[in-house]
């Protein structure tokens, strides 16, 4: 029994040598999992808490013919990742592996059947009744070199499967980074804003490790389980046959059956707790990602005791499917050594009976023991691998799930759209009747026909009361979403048809509103803006959003990560990174500007102001602000109200007009001076 466990344990090595299934330790910012989506798309719309999904699954589809494409996706995703058809090279090299590693596996396996066999001989070389006849020297050498031949089989067997191990885990590792690069791509370049703004972003890092590590688990187990067990059965049963007659070989093929029919059927049975556990597992460890993400809302309402409750209240369901998990594996292990050791009862059993009627030795005993505790180790093998399997194709079908998301808020680029080139066709930008409500909100239009133009080279300023959907303006120049009426045209190219959604978001540089930083140091969040700047052109930059002055009283100032060693950031400070790395981005003549002074004193909104109209000259700016103080200068204001445009002109033509924006600064006036009435600030 010493041996299965030990050979069990090493058969198992690959699978220790997979990341590990228990929960990753939280992060305290959703920028640790790489999910900065634009700093939520330059919006009010945060960090979103829902929990609801976009991922849909047809309905009405036949559970067996889903799980037939399942699987047949999941043999193409295998194949594709050891043989990629983008590079041969590695294509040759991990198919070169797979091949050698199949050969260790047949040589591990015939080295293996050996053992039983070289014990066999000992046994009955030892046995005094069968060596009466030899000399005293004989006796001394045969035990000897079989001995020795015992132990080197053992240790070559075991050194085939580790061998094999370390040429595969290349193919296996080189598998896990291909599909989360393919998968993580998916996520970030084809899903939009919608998609990310419903999405758990904790439960969305977890599919993606989930299903990354199904890929690798699949792989081992065809290539050195499904395949190698069979081998082994068929083997083993033949050796019995030719042997010992059909009665072991039936019993030993009747033991295999039972046991891999109980244990699928048992497995079956049982995928569902394991189901629960994961769902719930997702659920703890999303409300805890969003929890921590809120800390400080949690503190303001007082409300860790609640959140503690909510946390607990996961955990308990996961503590019942747990506990319904580890009561089926029990009865499964229990059941799986049953029908074995009936097995191996009845073919010893059987093998006594020869050896009493003196057709077998007593070393065949040891033999048909041998033989049949090797079958067990594959046979142990084959229930956690089948339950394993069973978990990976659950992982692997979110995964899929999540690769067949498609876009639901933007059409994919349009078969004739063109590379946007600013300097060639112009950055004129021009909303006509623009019509949108947002996918979440059906019945609700957020823009009602808005109407406006920014023509190349002028600062534009779009001011309204909040709400009123000035940044869904921004938002839809910046292809996040696409309208439901109307046309949006840059250089007189309609964004949606006539342009590619890349080439028209890599000509526009955008401040938004809330900055949320990558938890990395100053230096590399700046440097985001532009992947090829300089050294001296990141402290420009720097230099220019007056982050310069903030951030040398740190120590190591620009390589401190943010958040670490004491460096926090104000939301001031965050707001002028935010303007370094827009003032850097290469090549965008178009800047957005979604209230970027928002959070800054009024001494230092002028300066950055400044700063941004050195920015914005020669390029086509749009503004967004509420302090209409810093934007009188601007070539022209848009005023919007209630989802349209209801006036526009410089701020001369609209005091002198009397309208809404007289209104407005009215209104911030009074604000200044201190006496707004109540009805005026909810405007
Ligand atoms: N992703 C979304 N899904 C559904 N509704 C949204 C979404 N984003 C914004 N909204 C809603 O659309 C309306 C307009 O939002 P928008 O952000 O354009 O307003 P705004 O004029 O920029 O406001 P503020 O000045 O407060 O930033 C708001 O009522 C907002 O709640």
């Amino acid at each position: 029994m010493i041996a299965i466990r030990s050979c069990r344990a090493s058969s198992f090595s690959w699978i220790r040598s997979l990341p590990s299934r228990q929960p990753r330790r939280s992060t305290l910012s959703n920028n640790h999992l790489g999910l900065n989506y634009a700093t939520r798309a330059f919006s009010g719309t945060t960090t979103n808490t829902t929990q609801q999904s976009t991922v849909t699954k047809p309905e009405d589809e036949d559970q067996s013919s889903s799980e037939r494409t399942l699987q047949w996706r999941i043999w193409k995703t295998l194949s594709k990742n050891i043989t990629p058809t983008d590079d041969p090279e590695r294509a040759k090299e991990n198919k070169r592996r797979v091949v050698i590693s199949l050969g260790l596996m047949v040589a591990g396996k015939a080295v293996n059947i050996q053992v039983p066999y070289l014990f066999k001989h000992l046994v009955d070389a030892l046995d005094v009744t069968t060596t009466t006849t030899t000399t005293t020297g004989d006796v001394a050498i045969v035990p000897i070199s079989l001995l020795l031949g015992y132990g080197m089989s053992r240790a070559a067997a075991v050194g085939f499967q580790e061998f094999r191990n370390a040429v595969f885990a290349v193919v296996a590792q080189d598998a896990i980074r291909h599909t989360g690069r393919t998968v993580f791509d998916h996520v970030h370049q084809q899903l939009d804003l919608q998609f990310h703004l419903s999405r758990n972003t904790g439960q969305l890092s977890r599919i993606l490790d989930r299903g990354q590590r199904s890929i690798s688990f699949l792989l081992n187990a065809a290539v050195f389980n499904v395949i190698p067990t069979l081998l082994e059965v068929s083997l083993v049963t033949g050796l019995l046959a030719y042997q010992f007659g059909s009665a072991q070989a039936i019993v030993a093929l009747g033991t295999v059956t039972a046991y891999t029919a109980f244990t699928v059927g048992v497995t079956s049975w049982r995928t569902q707790f394991r189901r629960d556990m994961n769902r719930l597992e997702s659920q703890a460890s999303g409300r805890v990602v969003d929890s921590l993400l809120n800390y400080e809302t949690v503190q303001y309402f007082n409300n860790a005791k609640r959140e503690g409750e909510r946390y607990e209240e996961s955990l308990r369901g996961y503590q019942k499917a747990a506990l319904q998990a580890q009561t089926s594996l029990s009865l499964l292990n229990f059941g799986q050594a049953a029908i074995f050791s009936a097995g191996l009862g009845g073919v010893m059993y059987l093998t006594s009976q020869q050896i009493v009627d003196g057709t077998a030795s007593v070393g065949d005993l040891v033999l048909v023991n041998g033989l049949l505790f090797q079958l067990s180790i594959p046979l142990f093998f084959i229930g956690s691998v089948y339950r394993e399997i069973k978990q990976s194709l659950i992982d692997m079908e979110a995964m899929f799930q999540l690769a067949d998301t498609k876009p639901s808020s933007i059409a994919p680029d349009h078969e004739n759209a063109r590379e946007y080139n600013p300097l060639q066709m112009g950055h004129t930008i021009r909303f006509e009747n623009v019509h949108f409500q947002y996918p979440s909100s059906q019945d609700r239009a957020i823009l009602k026909g808005a109407t406006l133009e920014i023509p190349q080279g002028k600062t534009v300023a779009i001011v309204g009361s909040s709400g009123c959907g000035k940044s869904t303006i921004l938002r839809l120049l910046y292809r996040f979403y696409d309208p439901q009426q109307g046309n949006i045209t840059v250089g007189g190219y309609n964004v949606q048809t006539e342009l590619t959604r890349a080439s028209l978001q890599k000509a526009i540089a955008v401040v938004p509103q809330d900055t949320v930083l990558f938890h990395e140091s100053i230096y590399y969040n700046i440097h985001y803006g532009n992947l090829e700047a300089t050294h001296e052109q990141v402290m420009e930059a720097a230099r220019k959003a007056h982050l310069h002055e903030t951030i040398m009283q740190f120590p190591n100032q620009y390589d401190t990560i943010v958040g670490e060693r004491g460096l926090k950031l104000s939301g001031g400070e965050k707001q002028r990174v935010a303007i370094a790395r827009a003032i850097l981005k290469p090549n965008a003549p178009i800047l957005l500007c979604d209230e970027p002074t928002s959070s800054l004193d009024s001494q230092t909104e002028w300066d950055i102001m400044e700063n941004l109209k050195q920015a914005a000259e020669g390029r086509t700016t749009l503004l967004i602000a509420h302090r209409l103080s810093t934007i009188q200068d601007c070539d022209e204001i848009w005023v919007m109200h209630e989802g349209q445009v209801v006036e526009h002109g410089t701020h001369t033509d609209l005091v002198q007009k009397g309208g809404r924006y007289a209104e407005l600064l009215q209104m911030q006036d009074k604000l200044l001076s201190g006496e707004p009435r109540k009805e005026e600030l909810d405007l």
